[in-house]
Order: C-alpha cells, then sequence, then structure tokens
C-alpha cells in the first residue's frame, strides 16, 4: 500500500473507561497506522459494569463538530456508532451521504450489560437513510434481526437477512456477527453480488467482551482507508478481534474491555 497517513473518522458515543465508543475508535486507528478523527454524539457515564447516565449533546455542537473536521480534512473512511436519535441521525446523514468516501456503520442498539443505547423511533431512519449508503453494516445477530424484521436462528435465516441487507436495503456489503450464537465465533459476509464468506473464529470462554463490536468496526474502517477491498478489510478486523478478545487485559469490574495492543500484524 501507499505511505501516505490516511484518515478515519468516528461518529459516536462515548466510554470514560476507554472501552467502546470514540475512545476505542481512536485506540484502533492508531494500531491500525491511521490518523484518528473522533465526533461526540452522546457523552455516557458508563464502566466495565454498565451504563449510569446519558446525556446527548445538542445537535448544533454535533453538527459544529462534522464541519469542523469536513472544513479541514476529509476522513479517507468514516464509521458511525451510537447514534442516539432520530435528529441525530438526520445532522450526520449528509455527512455519509458522500459516495466517495467509505462508510462503515455499526448499528449500535444495546449494550452488552442491556442498557438502551438509542431511542426506538431511530431505527427506521437508520434503515431507510443512513444504512443504504454504507459500504459495510456490522450488525450483531439482534441488531441484524431488528433491523431485518426476522428472527435468526438458522444457516438459513443468516443468508436470507445478508440478502435483505443487500437487496432490499441497499448496503454494499453486511458482516452478520455471531458473537451472539452458540458454538464457535464465526461471521458472516455478504458482499453485493457474491456468494455469502463464513468467517470462522475461535470462541474464548470470556465474559471481557465490552466493546468488541466498536473494535471490529474501526478496523474495518482503518483498512477500507488504507485501500483494502472489503473481504480483505473484514478479514483482518476478525484476525484483529480474536487476538484482543483471546489476551483481554482483565480490567475492572464487570465484563472487561479487549486488548488493542495483541494483533500485531501491522505489514498489511
Ligand atoms: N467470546 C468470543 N470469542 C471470540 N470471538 C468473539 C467472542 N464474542 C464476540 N466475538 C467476535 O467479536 C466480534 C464482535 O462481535 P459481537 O457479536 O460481540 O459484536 P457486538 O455485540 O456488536 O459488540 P458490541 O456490543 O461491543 O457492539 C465478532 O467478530 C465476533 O465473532
Ligand atoms: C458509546 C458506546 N458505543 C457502543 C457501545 C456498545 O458496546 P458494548 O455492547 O460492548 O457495551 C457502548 N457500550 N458504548
Amino acid at each position: 500500500m501507499n505511505n501516505k497517513l490516511m484518515t478515519t473518522l468516528s461518529i459516536a458515543g462515548t466510554d470514560p473507561t476507554g472501552g467502546a465508543g470514540v475512545s476505542v475508535d481512536m485506540k484502533v486507528f492508531q494500531s491500525r497506522g491511521v490518523y484518528g478523527m473522533g465526533v461526540t454524539t452522546s457523552v455516557i457515564a458508563q464502566n466495565t459494569l454498565g451504563v449510569q447516565q446519558i446525556h446527548h449533546l445538542p445537535l448544533d455542537i454535533i453538527e459544529a463538530q462534522l464541519n469542523s473536521v469536513f472544513d479541514d480534512i476529509t476522513p479517507d473512511a468514516i464509521k458511525t456508532g451510537m447514534i442516539a436519535t432520530k435528529d441525530m441521525m438526520e445532522v450526520v446523514l449528509p455527512y455519509i451521504q458522500n459516495g466517495d468516501i467509505p462508510y462503515v456503520s455499526d448499528p449500535v442498539m444495546i449494550a452488552k450489560s442491556g442498557d438502551a443505547l438509542i431511542e426506538e423511533e431511530t431505527v427506521n431512519i437508520l434503515v431507510n437513510q443512513l444504512l443504504p449508503n454504507a459500504t459495510v453494516v456490522t450488525p450483531n445477530i439482534p441488531e441484524a434481526e431488528r433491523i431485518t424484521n426476522m428472527k435468526i436462528e438458522t444457516l438459513d435465516d443468516i443468508k436470507l437477512c445478508g440478502k435483505r441487507f443487500i437487496e432490499e436495503i441497499g448496503c454494499e456489503s453486511v458482516v452478520v456477527k455471531g458473537g451472539h450464537l452458540q458454538g464457535d465465533a464465526t461471521d458472516y459476509l455478504f458482499i453485493k453480488g457474491q456468494e455469502m464468506i463464513v468467517l470462522n473464529g475461535e470462541r474464548f470462554d470470556t465474559e471481557h467482551t465490552h466493546g468488541t463490536g466498536c473494535t471490529f468496526s474501526s478496523v474495518i474502517t482503518s483498512e477500507l482507508a488504507k485501500g483494502h477491498n472489503i473481504e480483505d478489510a473484514v478479514r483482518i478486523a476478525k484476525a484483529y478481534i480474536e487476538a484482543a478478545i483471546k489476551h483481554t487485559p482483565e480490567l475492572g469490574h464487570g465484563r472487561g474491555p479487549v486488548n488493542h495492543f495483541a494483533y500485531s500484524s501491522n505489514d498489511e
């Protein structure tokens, strides 16, 4: 790849303990050798034990942050995480509608602690407005079920769900993450016009998976910014998250974060 420093932007909520949201995205961007930028949507008092308080930032300061970035340093790839309200999604929409910039959507809905992170009414605008612009969408099983309005229990369900993301919603690709299923941690990648790609992964018997979704989607964003194609970007993300979960730093008194030093292959 080339030597130019590529830039990435995360639009997401915060976690003062650094396990999820904008701060973890910055750690991932740094570890993947891209220049990370972050726009905060909501400030959240949370830790490995759960969510204590949520404060949604006013729309004008979210928009002002977006303008600060886009007026100055155009990102080479963008990701969105927690965007809690319909109005916030409307503010973000024009910035991800630039078809030339790869856009990764991590459709964050409920934290692993069980706390709701977005309002119910956002799902329609997420599905009808944001997701059709997505280069990659990274739902876990409950998110995929909610977005495609179906129950996912079998491999056939996963295939139908993938088809809905691509053909009905209009995403370029989707990774249905199997972290919430039983057995191996297998993810399923669907790219428009291609057969399903199965990404096998070992499941580690650990509770320390806070921020796995944020981490996974940020690696994909970094690799797309560097010019990798979707399949390669997702494969690198899978290897990264596997190492990060395998070597969790065992921090906190609850569901701890993963290890962003663990994946050492920097040569892609
Ligand atoms: N215990 C585990 N062992 C190995 N891999 C795992 C485990 N749990 C999740 N993964 C992997 O981590 C990645 C993220 O999946 P997961 O289903 O945890 O996302 P998520 O629920 O959206 O995360 P978050 O709630 O942090 O946003 C996927 O590649 C998944 O297969
Ligand atoms: C700001 C923010 N974004 C995403 C998550 C989901 O991560 P998890 O489900 O691992 O708690 C979170 N807790 N906080």
